[in-house]
């Protein structure tokens, strides 16, 4: 418990210390999506100072011309890790709102041209979602979302919310999942564990939503959910291959 309390410790002081560097650096450019390539690299060599060997697989997906919205299961503050290894130039994560008050890391973010939500403000939020889906096609950024819209410490995948879906229809850019495999081999934050292991990274193949509309986002939402589901128990269990997987959902 004690290593456990001191690793996340160390972890968030050592970002909210690297947000320090990082905040005169972007400030010379003011509020910018090309700051997001200063956080990536200040936050590249934390994997290192935890011993998380993270492999990754299909980045070549990301290899398009247009804009797109990633989604990304979500199971700890650790996923900044892996995001951070394999995120495109001019992307943004889309994140809650609270993250802006997080002293030095919320001023960072928003240099950093983060996308803020309020999640107690259904409107507010989807409003912000509408917005993003003309600075994306103006602009010509892709974001990054959350879809369980919060963690999820309990090995799966929590239901999807639907707002990266419907950005992705109102923008009419596809989406993107991308998987990350269950950190139960090295962290878990019930048992208060957190050794040295392996992460497995998976871009799945972009799926495209031209020509859809508001109504086939439910539809669209679960048969992205079912293949992220099929790749992180595939992917979970390369990682250790005596454990059950998880029950389907
Ligand atoms: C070196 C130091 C620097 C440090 C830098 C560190 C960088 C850190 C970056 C990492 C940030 C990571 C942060 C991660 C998070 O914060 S996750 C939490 C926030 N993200 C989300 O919540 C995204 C997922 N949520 C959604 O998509 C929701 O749908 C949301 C839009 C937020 C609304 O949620 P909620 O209020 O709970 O309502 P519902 O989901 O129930 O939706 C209500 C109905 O509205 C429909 N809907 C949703 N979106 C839209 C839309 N855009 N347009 C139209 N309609 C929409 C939705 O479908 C529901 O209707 P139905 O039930 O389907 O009929
Ligand atoms: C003066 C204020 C000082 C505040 C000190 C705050 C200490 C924390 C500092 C740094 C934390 C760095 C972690 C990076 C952010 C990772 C993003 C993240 O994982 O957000 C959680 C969000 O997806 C869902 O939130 P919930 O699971 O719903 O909750």
């Amino acid at each position: 418990s004690f290593r456990y309390f001191c690793k996340m410790a160390f972890y968030n002081g050592w970002i909210l210390t690297l947000a320090v560097l990082v905040i005169p650096l972007c400030a010379l450019r003011g509020r910018s999506v090309e700051n997001m390539k200063i956080i990536r690299f200040m936050l590249h060599h934390v994997k290192y100072l935890y011993g998380i060997h993270i492999e990754v697989r299909g980045l070549e997906h990301f290899n398009l011309p247009e804009p797109y919205v990633v989604v990304s299961n979500h199971q700890s503050s650790l996923d900044l890790l892996g995001m951070m290894e394999v995120l495109p130039d001019r992307c943004v994560p889309i994140a809650k709102k609270e993250l802006m008050y997080m002293g030095t890391v919320g001023l960072a973010c928003w240099l950093g041209g983060i996308i803020f939500i309020n999640r107690k403000k259904t409107d507010d939020a989807i409003g912000v979602m509408s917005e993003t889906a003309q600075t994306m096609l103006r602009d010509n950024v892709r974001v990054w979302v959350f879809p369980e819209g919060t963690r999820n410490h309990n090995g799966s995948m929590l239901p999807f919310k639907r707002g990266a879906f419907h950005l992705a229809v109102q923008a009419q850019v596809p989406v993107i999942p991308i998987v990350m495999s269950s950190y139960r081999d090295f962290y878990s934050k019930k048992e208060r564990r957190f050794t040295t292991g392996r992460c497995l990274i998976q871009v799945l193949t972009p799926m495209p939503t031209r020509g859809l509309g508001p109504e086939a986002v439910p539809a669209l939402t679960e048969s992205v959910r079912q293949t992220m589901l099929e790749a992180f128990d595939r992917l979970s269990g390369e990682l250790s291959p005596g454990q059950e997987p998880r029950t389907p959902q």
